[in-house]
C-alpha cells in the first residue's frame, strides 16, 4: 500500500488548518495540525514580521517533533492605518482573540475613512523547518479594500470585511475552491511547490 505523504502544520487556527488541508489534498499531501497533538504547546510570537513569527513557530514545533513542520503566519496590513492590525492581526481587539471583536475594532478605525483610501491586503509567510534543513521562508499577498460593512458568511478572520479586488467579490462571500485559488496563503505555497516533494526524502 502506498502511505501518502503527510506534513505538520504549527497551527492552532480552525480556519487555517481546514484551507491547508483543501490546498494540500490538491497535492496529495496529508495535514496534520496542532489541534491534532496532545498537548501542543501555544508558541509565543515575539517576532516583529510575519516571516519572524513563521520561523519562530515552524522551528519550536520542529524541534519538539523532530519532524518537517510548515508555519503561517499571517493578517491584514491596511494602508490607512500604518500597516495595522498587521501581525497583531489575531489579538488586535484583545489577547482572547475573537474575530467579531477584531471585525468591530477595524470598522470603528476606518469609519471615516473614503473608499480610494480603504486599500489593504492580506499577507503570508509560511516558513518551513525540519531536522535536516535550514529554514525555509516563502510569502505571498492579496490585494483588496476594507468593506464598509460585513459581506458573506465564508472564509475566517477578516474574510467578512475584505474586498479582494481579483475577483471583485468579497472575500466572505467566495467558496473555498475559489478563495484556495487567489488567497495570500495559496499565493505564498505556491511559491513553495517546486521544493515540496523535496523536502519528503530529507
Ligand atoms: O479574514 C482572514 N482571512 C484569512 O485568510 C486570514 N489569514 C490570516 N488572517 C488573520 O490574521 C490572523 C493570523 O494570525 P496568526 O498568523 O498569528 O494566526 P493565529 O494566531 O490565528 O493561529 P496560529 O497559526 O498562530 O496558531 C488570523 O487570526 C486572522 O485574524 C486572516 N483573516
Ligand atoms: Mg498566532
Amino acid at each position: 500500500m502506498k502511505v501518502k505523504k503527510q506534513v505538520i502544520i504549527a497551527t492552532k487556527n480552525k480556519g487555517k488548518a481546514k484551507e491547508f488541508e483543501e490546498l494540500f489534498s490538491a497535492l496529495n499531501v496529508e495535514t496534520l495540525t496542532l489541534l491534532d497533538l496532545d498537548n501542543a504547546p501555544d508558541v509565543e510570537e515575539t517576532g516583529n514580521t510575519f516571516e519572524e513569527n513563521a520561523t519562530i513557530k515552524a522551528e519550536a514545533i520542529s524541534n519538539m517533533t523532530g519532524k518537517i513542520v510548515i508555519a503561517d503566519d499571517s493578517g491584514l496590513v491596511i494602508d490607512e492605518l500604518d500597516g495595522r492590525p498587521g501581525i497583531y492581526s489575531a489579538r488586535y481587539a484583545g489577547e482572547h482573540k475573537n474575530d467579531e471583536e477584531n471585525i468591530d475594532k477595524v470598522l470603528l478605525e476606518m469609519k471615516d475613512v473614503p473608499d480610494k483610501k480603504r486599500t489593504a491586503r492580506f499577507f503570508c509567510a509560511l516558513a518551513v523547518s525540519g531536522p535536516n534543513m535550514d529554514t525555509m521562508v516563502v510569502t505571498g499577498k492579496c490585494e483588496g479594500k476594507i468593506l464598509t460593512e460585513r459581506k458573506g458568511a465564508n472564509g475566517f478572520g477578516y474574510d467578512p470585511i475584505f474586498f479582494a479586488i481579483d475577483p471583485g467579490k468579497p472575500m466572505a462571500e467566495l467558496s473555498s475552491e475559489e478563495k484556495n485559488k487567489i488567497s495570500h496563503r495559496a499565493a505564498a505555497l505556491n511559491n513553495l511547490k517546486p521544493i515540496i516533494n523535496e523536502l519528503f526524502y530529507r
